[in-house]
């Protein structure tokens, strides 16, 4: 039924569980915080999160995303997700409810289709912090701008030149969900067992074009979705598509922001391999790129060879991560003296209950 997991199974192969009753699958929808779906190569099963799973995550991310690979207990009334296991990768953002938090969209990607349109809506700074994040995830990343049929050829090369000239070597490709232009070139990324993710802005066309990848409608577009009534469509939670030829597209909904999230350096350069390039012909080791003597990457901005835009892109990133990575320091020195606190109350108390007994 779920071949296209194979070999997604295979990989795991070696940490299926023994024990009767145990099961290795993967989740294919999270619906509330702890319901989830799961499928095998041959079932799908409902799910909750095991109570002590749900306790041991420190952070959100630390639970069960769609991609997962999980372990499930199917012995008692309801399967219960005992454990995630170790992900290939996790496509992150930063959250936008929690301030220092990370917000995962998908695990075990192979790779990310970052969708936008052609049209007044297009936002180039928005297309590069959505690629930004994808790349700091270490995660392959492809641009698709839809829609091509409402512009002429010459509009459209000109803008892929000028997304080239800023984003470096991330291959784009120009498509028509409608007229089903250009959708060709995606053949090399639909091949079997691939898991492909879905990320855009609402509207932009990704359950249009996740039906033109299909060749049969397998999602329901804006045209003729169910609305709940309050201007939302009912559609609003992640989940994972089949499609013929054993692709498997994790579709997520439209949202507004992308922002990257970007926990230590090292990071940023992921997102930024033609700068970091740059960096390493500059005269000093710790070159901050700002006002040093010999810097290569300040010496390619005046020259014109790297993109003014992406330079200030690049120190802001940097900047922002030093400063999260900051106050997530100090929150956890916080957190640890209020945990030493309470825990030094409850010994105190059970030495005078002792005593008292
Ligand atoms: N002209 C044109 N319109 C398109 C194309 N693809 C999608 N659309 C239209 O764009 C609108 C949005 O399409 P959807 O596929 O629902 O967009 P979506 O990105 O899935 O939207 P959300 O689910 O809200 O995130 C619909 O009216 C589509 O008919 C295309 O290639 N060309
Ligand atoms: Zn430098």
């Amino acid at each position: 039924m779920h071949s296209e997991h194979a070999s997604l199974f295979a990989a795991y192969h070696h940490l299926e569980p023994a024990e009767p009753g145990m099961v290795m699958a993967r989740v294919s929808c999270v619906m509330a915080k702890n319901l989830l779906t799961l499928v095998r190569p041959d079932t799908e099963l409902d799910a909750v999160v095991a109570g002590a799973l749900q306790h041991s995550a420190r952070e959100a991310i630390d639970l069960p995303v769609v991609g997962d690979m999980v372990l499930a207990d199917s012995r008692g009334e309801k399967t219960m997700v005992v454990e995630v296991l170790p992900r290939r990768n996790i496509l992150l953002r930063k959250s936008v409810v929690k301030d220092l938090q990370a917000q995962a969209i998908a695990a075990n990607v192979d790779v990310v289709f970052v969708i936008t349109c052609f049209g007044p809506d297009f936002n180039l700074r928005r297309l590069e912090r959505y690629v930004l994040a994808v790349r700091a995830c270490g995660i392959e990343c492809t641009i698709l701008i839809n829609k091509a049929d409402l512009v002429e050829s010459a509009e459209i090369d000109e803008l892929l030149e000028e997304i080239r000239g800023i984003l470096g070597n991330v291959p784009i490709h120009a498509v028509s969900a409608h007229t089903g232009r250009g959708m060709d070139g995606l053949g090399a990324y639909a091949t079997s067992g691939q898991t492909i993710c879905f990320i855009g802005s609402s509207g932009v066309g990704k359950s249009s074009l996740v039906n033109a990848l299909a060749g049969e409608e397998v999602m329901a577009t804006s045209h003729n979705r169910h609305w709940d009534g309050k201007g939302r469509h009912t559609t609003t939670m992640r989940q994972m598509l089949f499609l013929p030829g054993g692709i498997t597209v994790i579709d997520t909904p439209g949202m507004r922001e992308f922002a990257p999230w970007i926990m230590d350096e090292s990071q940023v350069s992921l997102a930024f391999d033609d700068l970091e390039e740059l960096a390493a012909q500059c005269r000093f080791g710790d070159c901050t790129h700002t006002a040093e003597p010999g810097c290569a990457v300040l010496a390619a901005v005046d020259d014109e060879t790297l993109d003014a835009n992406r330079y200030e892109a690049y120190l802001k990133l940097v900047e922002q991560t030093r400063e999260l990575q900051q106050r997530r320091t100090l929150r956890g020195i916080t957190e640890r003296k209020q945990r030493e606190k309470s825990s030094s109350k409850a010994l105190r108390k059970h030495l005078a209950d002792k005593g008292r007994r």
